[in-house]
C-alpha cells in the first residue's frame, strides 16, 4: 500500500513542482520588483520603495538577465594611483533591459515628485509648463554644488566644481515640442568635426545609492533647486563596469539635453556620434577617467547653423 503511495504519480513529480514553483516565484520577484516601481510611493525616505527602484539594488537581477550579451572591457588604473575607472561597452538585448529599468527607476522617483508628466513612449507631455526652461550655468553649478555637498569625498569622480564649457562648437539650447529641449548648432560644422567630450571635469559618478540619494535629497530639499530632482532622474544613464558593479554617470552640461530620432526610417537625422579616443591618448581632450569611455562626439555630416544636434539612444 504505502510502495503504491510513494509511487503515485504525484510523488514521481515532486521534484519537476518543485522547480517549477521555483521558477514561478523567480519570475514573480521579477515582476514584484516592476510592478513597486510603476507603483512608486509617496515618501522618498521610505528606503523600500526607493531601494526596490534603485539601479544599484537591481545589480543582482541585471546580473541575471545577461552575461552572454554583454561584453565589458578593460578595467584601468591611472598613472598616479585614482581609483579605478572603467570602460563600459553594452550589446543591445541587454541594454534594453537595462534602460527598461533605469526608466521604472526614474518614473518612480518623478511620481513622487509629482513632475510633469513623460507618457510612456518617451514623448514630453503637452503642459506648457513642462520641461521647457532654459537651463543656465547657475542650472549647471547648481548640480555641481549638490554632488559635492552631498557625495562621500572618498567616492568623488569629478574634479570641477563649477560649469565647464565642453563643447568644441557654438552651440544654442532652445525647447521645441514633442521632445522638449535640445541642442543646436550655432554655425555650420564640417563632417568629422569633434563638438563635445565627457571628462571628469563634467561628468559625475554615482557609485552608491547612498550617494544617489543624498544628491537627489539635496536638490529636493530647497524650494529653488526642487525642479532639478526631476531634471536628474530624466538626465541620467547606467553603466556596468568591468567588475560587473553598475553606476550611475551623470554629465552637468548641455549635453545631457541631446535628444534622439523616433522611428526607424528616421535615423538618418543621427548627425553625431560618440568614438573611442583611447588610441590618441595625446589628443588634449582625451581623458581616461570618464564616465562613459567614449563619449566624445563627432559630427557624422556636415551640419548647418540651427541644425539640432541628435545622438542614437
Ligand atoms: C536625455 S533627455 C533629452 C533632453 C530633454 N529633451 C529635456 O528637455 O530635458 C531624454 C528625453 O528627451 C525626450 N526625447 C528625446 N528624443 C526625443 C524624440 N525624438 N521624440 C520625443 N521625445 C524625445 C524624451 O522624453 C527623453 O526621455
Amino acid at each position: 500500500m504505502l510502495s503504491g503511495l510513494t509511487s503515485t504519480p504525484l510523488v514521481r513529480k515532486l521534484p519537476s513542482i518543485f522547480f517549477l514553483t521555483a521558477g514561478v516565484f523567480h519570475v514573480y520577484q521579477h515582476f514584484a520588483f516592476l510592478l513597486q516601481a510603476a507603483s512608486g510611493g509617496n515618501d522618498l525616505l521610505s528606503i523600500e520603495t526607493y531601494a526596490a527602484t534603485d539601479p544599484y539594488v537591481t545589480n543582482s537581477l541585471l546580473r541575471n538577465m545577461e552575461n552572454k550579451n554583454l561584453t565589458s572591457k578593460n578595467t584601468r588604473h591611472t598613472s598616479i594611483g585614482e581609483p579605478k575607472r572603467h570602460r563600459v561597452s553594452v550589446k543591445d538585448k541587454f541594454r534594453s533591459k537595462r534602460l527598461a529599468l533605469d526608466e521604472a527607476w526614474g518614473d518612480s522617483i518623478s511620481r513622487m515628485l509629482g513632475c510633469p508628466d513623460v507618457s510612456d513612449d518617451g514623448i514630453i507631455s503637452d503642459d506648457p509648463n513642462a520641461y521647457n526652461y532654459i537651463p543656465t550655468i547657475e542650472t549647471w553649478n547648481a548640480l555641481y554644488r549638490a554632488y559635492h555637498a552631498t557625495v562621500d569625498p572618498d567616492n568623488k569622480f569629478l574634479t570641477a566644481t563649477e560649469y565647464q564649457n565642453s563643447w568644441k562648437v557654438p552651440i544654442e539650447v532652445k525647447y521645441r515640442r514633442p521632445e522638449g529641449r535640445g541642442v543646436y548648432a550655432k554655425e555650420f560644422i564640417p563632417k568629422g568635426t569633434l563638438v563635445w567630450s565627457s571628462t571628469s571635469r563634467n561628468t559625475a559618478i554615482f557609485e552608491s545609492s547612498h550617494d544617489r540619494r543624498e544628491f537627489i535629497k539635496y536638490l529636493i530639499e530647497d524650494p529653488k533647486t526642487r525642479h532639478l530632482a526631476c531634471d536628474a532622474q530624466m538626465w541620467f544613464d547606467v553603466i556596468r563596469s568591468s567588475d560587473k558593479t553598475f553606476y550611475i554617470c551623470q554629465t552637468f552640461d548641455e549635453a545631457v539635453l541631446l535628444n534622439t530620432v523616433s522611428g526607424e526610417k528616421s535615423h538618418d537625422q543621427i548627425n553625431i556620434e560618440p568614438q573611442s579616443m583611447s588610441l590618441s591618448t595625446d589628443n588634449p581632450d582625451y581623458d581616461e577617467n570618464d564616465c562613459y569611455g567614449n563619449d566624445h562626439y563627432f559630427t557624422l555630416r556636415d551640419i548647418q547653423a540651427g541644425e539640432q544636434f541628435r545622438i542614437k539612444y
